[in-house]
């Protein structure tokens, strides 16, 4: 379980991160997710406790990252990738951060089996690393100590379809297991497919927050007839909150029933009326996340 607790972190006069709450469960992927310069790497770094806050809390099975007595063997943590030592194989990389935690040599050929990097691809230097290598071993590096709760900033970044395919598994069994997993992204649809719980941050503030399938239902509805003037106008006249696309695809906030009668009402063949699907999630994610707008910030 990690919980976060009106964090807040500023640097000078920019707060990264304002007065954050969340929890991720176990037994639960929760999905972090937010654009660029959102305040996402910020946060996972305080509750790594990598970057000091300057006002709040993040705990980890209720202790703070810095007091917990082993952290690898309970919290697994993969922020940068390319943070490893260059110099070294893979397999040292992981030989060495199993002697720090008091790990036998078995489980790191057992982790580098799991994350497809025994053989030949271990004995490399991680110079030699492509991205999506480097991905699977800082994935291999945070499941080594054998932890119940995962951390992971971007980890599909520079993986290929097939590599975000096998971690979305690797997770899910995580999490099948009673595992939390915490996982940032900037793109929706690259967590979609595996996590459960979404906590959505713009601009420093949490502006969502929920399981999957409640916020995906929140979306709005999909609307499209033969006439979008018309639509348009009976929505409107109905007072149905409604955004047109140039297509002519309206998402309108509102009951499948209630458009539908309106729309009968005005006489508007329907060609589809359906929930919003994650590209709805999305438009409405990037709608709560947008940065304010002058007023917004004067007000
Ligand atoms: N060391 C720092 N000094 C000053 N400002 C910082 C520092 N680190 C981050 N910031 C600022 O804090 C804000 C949040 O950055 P953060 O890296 O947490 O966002 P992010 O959501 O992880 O973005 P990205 O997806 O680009 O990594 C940004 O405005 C960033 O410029």
């Amino acid at each position: 379980m990690i919980t976060v607790e009106h964090l807040t972190k500023r640097y000078g006069a920019v707060t990264a991160v304002d007065d954050v709450s969340f929890r991720c469960e176990p037994g639960t992927v929760t999905g972090f997710l937010g654009p660029n310069g959102a305040g996402k790497s910020t946060t996972m770094r305080m509750i790594c406790g990598l970057s000091p806050v300057s006002s709040g809390s993040a705990t980890v099975h209720g202790v703070a990252y810095g007091d917990l007595p082993n952290p690898g063997r309970q919290v697994g943590v993969l922020l940068d990738a390319s943070a490893q030592h260059a110099g070294r194989t893979g397999r040292e990389v992981l030989s060495v951060a199993a002697q720090l935690m008091g790990i036998g040599s078995r489980r790191v050929d057992e982790t580098l089996e799991r994350v497809g990097l025994a053989g030949a691809p271990a004995k490399r230097r991680v110079k030699n690393y492509s991205l999506g290598m480097r991905q699977r071993l800082g994935i291999a590096h945070a499941l080594l100590g054998d932890p119940t709760v995962l951390i992971l900033d971007e980890p599909a970044n520079g993986l290929d379809p097939e590599g975000i395919h096998w971690m979305r598994g690797v997770l899910r069994d995580f999490a099948d297991r009673g595992g939390t997993v915490m996982l940032s992204s900037h793109l929706l649809r690259e967590v979609e497919a595996v996590a459960d719980h979404l906590v959505v941050i713009g601009s420093g503030r949490i502006v969502a927050d929920g399981p999957k399938d409640e916020l995906l239902r929140s979306a709005g509805l999909v609307v499209r007839a033969l006439e979008p003037d018309l639509l348009e106008k009976a929505l409107v006249g109905a007072g149905i909150d409604a955004r047109f696309a140039p297509d002519g695809t309206c998402t309108a906030d509102a009951e499948a029933e209630t458009v539908g009668r309106v729309a009968a009402g005005a006489g508007i063949v329907l060609l589809e009326l359906r929930p919003a699907d994650s590209g709805g999630l999305e438009e409405m994610f990037l709608r709560l996340t947008s940065a304010p707008t002058e007023q917004e910030v004067a007000a």
